[in-house]
């Protein structure tokens, strides 16, 4: 059983609980994914540790806060873009802002108590070759209540080649990215702003 913090209340407590917080909760995380990650392995025929060492090497606790907006038709918490990493756990705290895109339109992603989001990364789906898809999603603002949430991102090593592998290219199939190093997928993740077309453009191969 894991306490699950709320994240909301992290400015106001002391930096040595705040660390504490942080770094227990980070472990947990991690521990989380890389079982998410494994069964993924598994379902993919990948085999066991698949994901493991260079690929999940890295990992960052990002916490979001939105304050209400007195008008939320005039901004987003954060704009349209799918995650640049290879997995990440979203704890969304008690209040709606989280969107989807799908089938042309935006759905809500309402948050269910003690129940993480689980995105798949850019990283994810170019590895198994467009098998896995990283999902579009935005965070919009409310007049209302502040919002916290916190990403837990897990990333490859900077030095990591991506790449999609052999065994999850179809026989009537072709690899639809070419090899590139982590680092230079986020020089470009940057530059494109997260736009989710233009990041992967350069790393795309077309039969
Ligand atoms: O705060 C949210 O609901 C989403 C945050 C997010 O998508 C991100 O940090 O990548
Ligand atoms: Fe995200």
């Amino acid at each position: 059983m894991v306490f699950i913090p709320h994240f909301s209340y992290l400015h106001s407590i002391s930096y040595n609980l705040c660390r504490e917080i942080v770094a227990t909760y980070s472990i947990e995380a991690k521990k989380l994914g890389l079982r998410i990650l494994e069964l993924l392995s598994e379902g993919l025929g990948l085999g066991s540790g698949f994901f493991g060492d260079k690929l999940s090497e890295s990992s960052l606790l990002s916490v979001n806060h939105y304050p209400p907006c007195p008008d939320p038709s005039l901004t987003l918490g954060v704009s349209r873009h799918c995650d640049p990493n290879l997995l990440t756990i979203l704890h969304q705290g008690d209040a709606y802002g989280l969107q989807v895109f799908k089938d042309g339109e935006w759905i809500g992603v309402e948050p269910l108590h003690n129940a993480f989001v689980v995105n798949i990364g850019h990283q994810l789906q170019i590895i198994s070759n467009n098998k896995l898809k990283s999902a579009e999603h935005r965070a919009v603002t409310n007049s209302r209540v502040a919002r916290t949430t916190a990403a837990f991102f897990i990333n490859p090593s900077d030095d990591c080649v991506i790449e999609p592998d052999k065994s999850l290219i179809d026989t009537n199939e072709s690899p639809a990215y070419r090899p590139f190093q982590f680092k230079e997928f986020l020089l470009n993740y940057s530059s494109s702003m997260g736009n989710p077309e233009k990041c992967l453009e350069p790393f795309e191969l077309h039969a």
